[in-house]
């Protein structure tokens, strides 16, 4: 890269060329001004732009793709200092990676999405992953099929009759015990720990704060709140299929979204570091990125949010490097309000299966309340 050319000042603001301050009216007329939430710009893809994040040394921060925004910042930590956080996470313990937002305890939903009657192999498989986070391939499906002797005119589909042979407590024991022998099958298989910065007397993790603010220019309140993160280990084969690290997936809506209703705090950017270098496999992986359009149904129908299969159907993917940090934002900024706005849907992505040695990560995620005035002050 061109570097004297390319290098752009310090901490380009997206916003630059817009007002600054968000004027929010009050009922007398009178406006509080706000600042507009920060969006780094990434210009093109592979722009680079030189950033202080610790003092006295130079990093860079490079756009890696645009639809969705990502940023990659090699060299983030050192490697002795990877090796320090994944020495403080085995001290601690890990323990297996659960997803939350399924319920298995109810009853399968059988899901004829297109109303006719009679569920296809697609409609089975999107059934099973919602209701069990369990991710068949048609094998699989073919093989479930035959061995509660569902579909009895071998003709793909399950009719309403053959529905209603169908014993759910049977079916559930059988996809049950399927999760507890192929855990390959589930939508992540990984160990993981937390670390709260508060409780941790390390100066490296009081110096990552440090780094995230100064990389991101998000509010102290942003960094300080929350700021808890997560390392994660995948051994052989481990994964984690494609998913939003903020909004839909969660059991209640962003807090921004909604006014006296239960929600969630949604995490406006994710920061993620590669704490090892993986043998073989293990890519972090987009695979709607730079799509030209985007449809729920067509991307969730077609399987591929299945990575521990489809990986290499991805569209983007990026190859783990120890002490590199990936940056993107998980939602676009609402331009009325100036604040978060709507989920990024081109930011699906998740871990490819590591195919060779073990793979180690590091997750921050910024959160952003519901309220500017919380996260920033009044100017
Ligand atoms: O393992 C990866 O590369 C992605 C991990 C991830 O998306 C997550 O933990 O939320
Ligand atoms: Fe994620």
């Amino acid at each position: 890269e061109d570097l004297e050319g390319g290098t752009k000042h310090l901490y380009q603001n997206a916003n630059s060329d817009k007002e600054d301050d968000i004027c929010v009216s009050k009922d007398d007329g009178q406006c509080t001004k706000f600042k507009r939430l920060l969006r780094l710009e990434g210009h093109e893809v592979g722009h680079i732009q030189e950033v202080e994040i610790q003092d006295g040394k130079k990093h860079l921060m490079k756009t890696f793709n645009m639809k969705p925004l990502i940023f990659e910042i090699p060299d983030f930590f050192t490697e002795e200092e990877c090796d320090r956080i994944i020495e403080l996470a085995e001290v601690q313990g890990l323990q297996s990676s659960v997803t939350h937002n399924h319920d298995r305890s109810s009853g399968i939903r059988l899901l004829d999405r297109d109303g006719d009657r009679k569920l296809s192999l697609t409609e089975m498989r999107r059934t099973i992953e919602e209701g069990f986070d369990l991710y068949l391939v048609e094998e699989d499906l073919k093989k479930l099929y035959s061995e509660l002797d569902l579909d009895v005119n071998q003709d793909g589909f399950i009719s309403k009759d053959e529905m209603q042979r169908v014993s759910v407590p049977q079916m559930k024991a059988y996809l049950l015990n399927l999760i507890k022998e192929k855990p390959v099958k589930k939508s992540r298989m990984s160990s993981q720990t937390w670390i709260y910065p508060d409780r941790t007397n390390d100066p490296l993790v009081e110096s990552f704060q440090q780094r995230i603010s100064r990389l991101t220019q998000l509010p102290d309140i942003m960094i300080n709140s929350n700021s808890y993160f997560q390392v994660v280990r995948y051994g052989k084969e481990g994964h984690y299929n494609a998913h939003h690290d903020s909004g839909d997936n969660f059991n209640y809506p962003c807090c921004h979204t909604v006014e006296h209703k239960k929600c969630e705090i949604c995490r406006y950017a994710t920061i993620m570091v590669y704490l090892n270098n993986v043998e073989e496999g293990g890519e972090t992986a987009f695979p709607v990125a730079n799509n030209e359009t985007y449809d729920e149904e067509i991307f969730r129908n077609s399987g591929i949010m299945n990575l521990n299969q489809y990986c290499k159907h991805a569209n983007l993917k990026l190859f783990p490097k120890k002490g590199t940090a990936v940056l993107w934002y998980n939602h676009f900024i609402n331009e009325t309000t100036g604040w978060m706005g709507s989920v990024d849907k081109f930011t699906w992505h998740g871990g490819c299966p590591v195919i060779k040695g073990e793979k180690w990560i590091m997750n921050r995620w910024i959160a952003a309340s519901p309220d500017p005035k919380k996260d920033l002050g009044y100017s």
